[in-house]
């Protein structure tokens, strides 16, 4: 889509659904951290737009994040600005790429950051002109796969395999965690309230 790289988890998908349909949904988004940031293969993110919360976490989950040079293009983990909780992988992931104390300010303000200063903080690699994007990532892609593979893969497996070990031995208690926080009443009233502010801004 045009401008949005992702608008992150579908937010219905979180309200005004039972227990068991959080706990599916759940399993599903821990399901895709698992394989993106686990996988083994080259993994590019091409960012052609804005990145709130899940995708931006899906952007960190890359090797290596390229952006479109526009300050209206927006990246975060903005999950506390809907009154809900960035969950630990998701911080781990960050705190991965941009460090503690980075992390800790995106996180506690949910903090969207346009492009240059994503770009600042160490949340994406690079900036190119928006039309730049695809091929950008093409040429990353090629200089990501020109280095042996053994020797990439292992190194990758040993600085994620930590996060992803934390979160294969906690997933029933994460998901656990979700459903009671998610069907809480004060956290629905939060992200209808969201909800309806983003219809009003159209
Ligand atoms: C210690 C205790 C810990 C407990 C923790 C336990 C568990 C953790 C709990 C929760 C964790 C949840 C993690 C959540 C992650 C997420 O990803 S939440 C989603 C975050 N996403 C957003 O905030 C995106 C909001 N959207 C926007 O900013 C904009 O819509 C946009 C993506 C920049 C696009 O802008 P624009 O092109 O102007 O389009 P519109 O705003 O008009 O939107 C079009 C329609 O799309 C609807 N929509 C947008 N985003 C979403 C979404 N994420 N989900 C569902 N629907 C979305 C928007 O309402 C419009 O709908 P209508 O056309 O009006 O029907």
């Amino acid at each position: 889509v045009s401008k949005i790289f992702s608008a992150g988890l579908d937010i219905t998908e979180m309200s005004g659904k039972s227990n068991e349909h959080y706990a599916a949904f759940w399993r599903a988004v821990q399901e895709m951290w698992l394989k993106l940031y686990g996988s083994n293969m080259v993994t590019i993110a091409a960012i052609n737009g804005s990145s709130p919360a899940g995708g931006c976490l899906m952007a960190l989950c890359c090797d290596y994040r390229i952006m479109a040079d526009n300050p209206k293009f927006a990246i975060g983990l903005n999950e506390t600005q809907l009154g809900i909780v960035a969950p630990f992988w998701f911080k781990d992931t960050m705190i991965n790429t941009i460090g503690n104390r980075a992390t800790e300010l995106s996180l506690q303000l949910g903090q969207m950051y346009p492009a240059p200063e994503a770009l600042k903080f160490g949340l994406v690699d690079k900036l190119v002109p928006e039309d730049k994007v695809q091929s950008a990532a093409a040429a990353a892609m090629s200089q990501w796969l020109s280095v042996p593979d053994h020797a990439r893969q292992l190194t990758k497996s040993m600085m994620r395999k930590p996060a992803i070990d934390r979160l294969v031995k906690q997933r029933e208690a994460d998901i656990n965690n979700f459903v009671s926080f998610i069907s809480k009443d004060s956290i629905q009233k939060s992200l209808q309230i969201y909800m309806d502010r983003l219809k009003q801004k159209k």
